[in-house]
């Protein structure tokens, strides 16, 4: 990766940006529009200067779409799952992408069409999709239920013959509390090619709803046989909304928004990036927001000046080096985990070791929703203790290309820096303020080099890992050490590596028992926790380091055909767990019966699976709506001698207290025995009552 130097104002004072020259508006010298123009549902948008930190979740509901709901707000349930499709010019192809709409802003939508629930089927009406969901028992509350259903959707717009483990795998970013996924995946599977394995690749075509290459897809499956007694409507690929024709020549410009807290910027290209980036030093970089949404919700956090990099095509580019991978540092997760898998089929088995580790982790990072907006850039510089990424970059020696603009000059200048000095404190690194990370050159393995990813949390899709790690040793021809580079995540405040176990392996035999012996007692003392460790667990992080290097060494060992002592296949290698399967069996009606041996749905499964289900928090608010919040008993059990509402009421904007002797009629209420009080009345027996 070559450092460069190029100008970017001219001798006028002006910013060069091929056909545009800008002029000083809105504290930049940059010429933006201040309008938002996207797609709804098959309807045109347009807002002017929208509040940048107002969610896309927030908008949606706020115009009544409020089947898509607010579960947990940072991105791990998929209640709010929305679809978002975009055109690239350059490619000619559509993209479908669930997202989470709790975090994505509203002003990041610019020139894409957002679909929700409610735009691709009704109760009179409903999609495929919301009618097996609803006919197989897919829902029992239904909060879930539309975030699954638009899963779901999503994937058949980009691959409308899936496989099981492609139908299992597009849930990953949906949880579901209380239907159980048997019904659910029942559902979803009735859209799967049984036959089809996974593992086949085929043209998924353009991604237009109508493309040629989908003509012969058949996914009207032997449902008859499976499920006999209901009738399900054909899934048929080109009666799906189209992407609107005018977004595909829609041009994207620059835009500005100035909201109550925020200013937000997208620049469209690199030059105008550097340029805002040196005009506003503090202002935060904005990508797929998955971490700069939770710091502002829940770290409360404030960003006066952000600017949108997630529609910079040179940020992200892909190029197949001698060498290695060079890619821009946001694109997407997902886009990245396609370009690995090109990268397999592009360069020799032996350079692709630490593509396949970047692979591997992949598949446990996050859920797609996350995956589908969230950026590498993102990962590398929030610089998290746990990322999943970074144990491998640290690992592999991977380079980071940063770019800003020379104050004095106004030349945009690069440089090149290892990821080996690129973090430098607990999520800190050494980029400037008006820097930003703009490539990542990812080298090819050498000969003999191994290189592994392991990823420990508390279960295995959607979470944050607990520890992780990136190890990479390089053999000789007598499987002697040449280099070693062990890289662990949630073992200190940044990803560490370990140089005292890399320098004690070095010049030593892989596959000698003695050498695993010493190495692991190497590491046990390089990695001393105290019991009082942040985060907790010290024993078990000190245990999984441990037990990481053990499944590496026999890992490695077998690879590189080392005969060992004592290898138990289950240590090397990773536990796949295989396609769920389950039945329900339901027998022939009687004739007779009504309702027994029936497959009926319940009454609301087809306002749930459409979101017109309406839950309390779907109840548009009426003018002058007051809330109640309960005063609750700070003792466990404790008789009620009286009560002085005194400091309640002298709460701000409190209109009133009431309790037990305000109840009209009965106090005394319950689910089915009627058997608890609304309000207590004379005793309390819990904290909290
Ligand atoms: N909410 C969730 O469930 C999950 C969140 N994450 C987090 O998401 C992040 C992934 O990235 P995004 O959503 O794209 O990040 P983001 O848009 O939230 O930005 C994260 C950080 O990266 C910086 N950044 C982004 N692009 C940059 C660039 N080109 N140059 C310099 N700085 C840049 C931002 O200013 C910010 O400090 C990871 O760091 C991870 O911690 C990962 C998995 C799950
Ligand atoms: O690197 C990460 N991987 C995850 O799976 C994850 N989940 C999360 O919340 N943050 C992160 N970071």
């Amino acid at each position: 990766m070559k450092e460069h130097k190029s100008t970017l104002i001219e001798s006028n004072g002006h910013l060069v940006d091929g056909a545009n020259e800008f002029i000083v508006e809105n504290g930049s010298d940059l010429k933006c529009k201040t309008k938002l123009h996207f797609y709804l549902n098959g309807t045109s948008v347009e807002i002017n200067n929208p509040d940048p930190d107002t969610t896309l979740l927030q908008y949606v509901r706020s115009v009544g779409l409020t089947g898509t709901k607010l579960g947990c707000a940072e991105g791990g349930c998929g209640a709010c799952t929305v679809m978002i499709s975009s055109y690239d010019k350059s490619s000619d192809k559509i993209t479908h992408c669930s997202v989470n709409a709790c975090l994505a802003p509203l002003c990041s939508v610019d020139g894409k069409h957002v679909i929700t629930i409610e735009g691709i089927g009704n109760v009179e009406n409903p999609h495929p999709v919301q009618e097996r969901i609803a006919l197989l028992h897919g829902s029992q509350c239904g909060f879930c239920t539309p975030g699954i259903a638009m899963s779901l959707y999503s994937l058949l717009r980009n691959n409308p013959n899936p496989s099981e483990k492609e139908i299992e795998e597009c849930f990953d970013g949906n949880l579901c509390r209380c239907t159980g996924y048997r019904p659910i995946l029942d559902a979803a599977k009735s859209f799967a090619n049984p036959s089809k394995d996974y593992e086949t690749s085929e043209n998924l075509g353009c991604g237009r709803a109508d493309c040629c290459k989908l003509k012969n897809v058949e996914n009207d499956v032997a449902l008859d046989l499976k499920f006999p007694q209901i009738k399900f409507k054909k899934y048929d690929v080109t009666q799906e909304l189209i992407f609107p024709p005018s977004l595909m020549k829609y041009i994207l410009e620059p835009l500005y928004f100035s909201g109550r807290k925020s200013k937000w910027f997208r620049p469209v290209n690199l030059n105008q990036l550097l340029y805002l980036k040196s005009k506003y030093p503090y202002a935060k970089l904005v990508s797929g927001n998955t971490e700069v949404g939770i710091e502002t919700k829940f770290k409360k956090l404030r960003y006066n000046v952000q600017i949108f990099v997630g529609d910079i095509p040179e940020l992200k580019t892909c190029e197949f080096k001698d060498d290695g991978l060079l890619i821009g540092a946001n694109v997407s997760l997902s886009k990245f985990q396609e370009i690995l898998q090109d990268a397999l089929g592009h360069y020799e088995l032996h350079q692709t070791q630490i593509f396949k580790s970047l692979l591997e982790n992949l598949r446990w990072f996050a859920g797609n929703q996350i995956r589908n907006v969230a950026t590498p850039a993102g990962n590398i510089v929030t610089g998290s203790p746990i990322s999943d990424l970074n144990p491998i970059f640290l690992s592999s020696k991977t380079l980071f290309s940063l770019s800003s603009l020379e104050p004095s000059s106004m030349v945009a200048t690069n440089r090149v820096i290892s990821s080996e000095s690129f973090w430098t404190g607990y999520r800190q690194n050494c980029c400037e303020e008006t820097e930003i990370l703009e490539k990542i050159f990812i080298p090819c393995s050498k000969q003999g080099q191994y290189n592994r990813a392991y990823k420990q949390a508390k279960r295995r899709d959607d979470d944050i890992a607990i520890v992780n790690a990136g190890l990479s040793v390089l053999l000789d021809d007598n499987n002697q050490v040449k280099e070693a580079a062990f890289a662990f995540g949630g073992m200190s405040w940044v990803t560490v590596r370990a140089p005292e176990s890399e320098h004690y392996v070095l010049g030593k035999k892989w596959g000698d028992q003695n050498v695993l012996k010493g190495l692991l007692e190497k590491l046990c003392e390089e990695f001393r926790m105290k019991f009082s460790t942040p985060g907790g667990m010290a024993t078990y992080r000190k245990s999984l380091v441990v037990g990481f290097m053990y499944k590496f060494w026999y890992d490695v060992s077998k690879s590189a055909n080392i005969i060992v002592d004592d290898c138990d296949e289950n240590f090397v290698g990773i536990i796949e767990r295989n396609i769920s399967k389950s039945v329900q069996i339901v027998g022939q009606a009687e004739k007779d019966k009504t309702i027994v041996g029936k497959q009926i749905p319940h009454a609301s499964a087809m306002k749930q699976v459409t979101g017109e289900a309406m839950y309390t928090d779907d109840i548009p608010k009426i003018q002058g709506e007051l809330y109640g919040a309960l005063v609750l008993s700070q003792k466990a059990h404790a008789k009620i001698l009286g009560i002085d509402a005194t400091e309640a009421l002298a709460q701000p904007g409190v209109k009133g207290f009431f309790s037990a002797k305000d109840v009209p009629g009965s106090n005394i209420w319950g689910p089915v025995s009627h058997d608890e009080e609304v309000f207590a009345s004379e005793e309390v027996n819990c904290v909290g009552k």
